[in-house]
């Protein structure tokens, strides 16, 4: 049995950091990880233009740890309103790597997205053009399509057509979900390629409708039955560029989590790495992680591939039952469990 596992160090391609005195505890988790994020622009108000990413990043690199290089990757919120002006100012800033589309009213902070991605096809040519990404929360939000259903839906409906449309338009299905997710990434052309998170390997719907309703596995999209789980592992753990390692880890004050209406979004930057590695090793895939952790990501986005290594080790500890999270605090997912793997936390930036 394997105990140990080096890898190239990873990147995170989908993370909430959330604002202001969140950033202590967002910041340092990732920073302790990752190498590089992709920070969803979904503030209130929502992260539109590039004077305002590059506010936002100051405040990030505040807050990041002395002696560690963690670099924030900057993305925009896309209203209908984001111009060609815009998608170029964000070019020639040079510190914008994607453009985040959120189907209006789909998920935390949404209410600014777009309301019809052909409406802004002229926008979306002009990303094309000018090779800036396009990040897809991919759902559906018309009220008759069931909430399983919206990821398939949006395929259908929405992103066959854009493909068509734009087939040189590097787009990022964000945190898919289901197979039908899968088979469409797998099949479309090398400027598609999808995300997954570590609770859509680890769980089904089951974890969170069995035996009582778990708050702290509410994520949208939503978990979904174990076939689809299945297929992401298969995704995952294919060695296909296509697929890579983007967290969503989306921190929500506990009690806004364990409440009547409770906040989609699970927190799992504190132990990102280790609850992957845990998948991939259930996977009998060990061998397959660092290509999704770390090469893949910067392949898709052009950047070069980070020059160290982290090391993780096969040992049982207790994840936290709470962490600080501004004046709040969070329940990170997996709180008070057992995790079987750890990320030894001695090589980064000493080189
Ligand atoms: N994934 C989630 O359930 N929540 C995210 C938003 C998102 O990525 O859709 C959040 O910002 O809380
Ligand atoms: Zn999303
Ligand atoms: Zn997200």
């Amino acid at each position: 049995m394997q105990d140990k596992i080096t890898i190239i160090r990873p990147d995170d391609w989908h993370i909430h950091l959330r604002d202001g005195a969140a950033l202590k505890q967002t910041v340092k988790d990732a920073a302790n990880q990752f190498s590089r994020a992709i920070i969803m622009p979904n503030l209130v108000p929502p992260v539109k233009n590039v004077q305002q990413a590059s506010e936002y990043k100051e405040r990030i690199l505040t807050h990041i740890p002395k002696g560690n290089s963690f670099e924030p990757l900057m993305t925009l919120y896309l209203t209908d309103t984001t111009s060609i002006k815009d998608i170029k100012a964000a070019k020639d800033s040079g510190m914008i790597y994607a453009v985040k589309s959120y189907p209006a009213g789909a998920t935390t902070n949404s209410h600014s997205g777009v309301t019809s991605l052909e409406a802004i096809y002229p926008t979306l040519a002009c990303m094309a053009e000018l090779g800036i990404p396009l990040l897809l929360h991919g759902e559906i939000t018309r009220p008759d399509i069931d909430v399983f259903d919206r990821e398939k839906c949006f395929i259908d409906e929405h992103l066959v057509p854009l493909v068509q449309k734009f087939p040189t338009l590097k787009v990022v299905l964000e945190h898919i979900t289901t197979k039908e997710a899968v088979d469409f990434v797998k099949e479309a052309n090398t400027n598609v390629a999808a995300t997954i998170t570590v609770q859509h390997l680890l769980y089904n719907r089951n974890h969170l409708l069995v035996g009582g309703i778990h708050p702290h596995y509410y994520c949208l999209p939503i978990l979904k039955r174990n076939i689809h789980q299945e297929a992401l592992i298969g995704a995952a753990t294919s060695a296909s560029p296509k697929f890579f390692l983007g967290t969503d880890s989306a921190p929500h004050p506990t009690h806004s989590k364990e409440s009547a209406c409770g906040c989609a979004g699970c927190y799992t930057a504190y132990a990102a790495i280790e609850l992957y590695t845990e998948a991939f090793d259930r996977a009998h895939a060990l061998d397959k992680l660092e290509g999704f952790a770390s090469l893949f990501g910067p392949k898709f986005y052009g950047l070069p591939v980070n020059n160290d290594t982290i090391t993780l080790i096969r040992k049982d500890w207790t994840a936290p039952t709470s962490l600080p999270f501004g004046e709040n605090q969070v329940t990170p997912l997996k709180a008070g469990d057992t995790i079987h793997w750890q990320y030894l936390n001695e090589s980064k930036n000493d080189n």
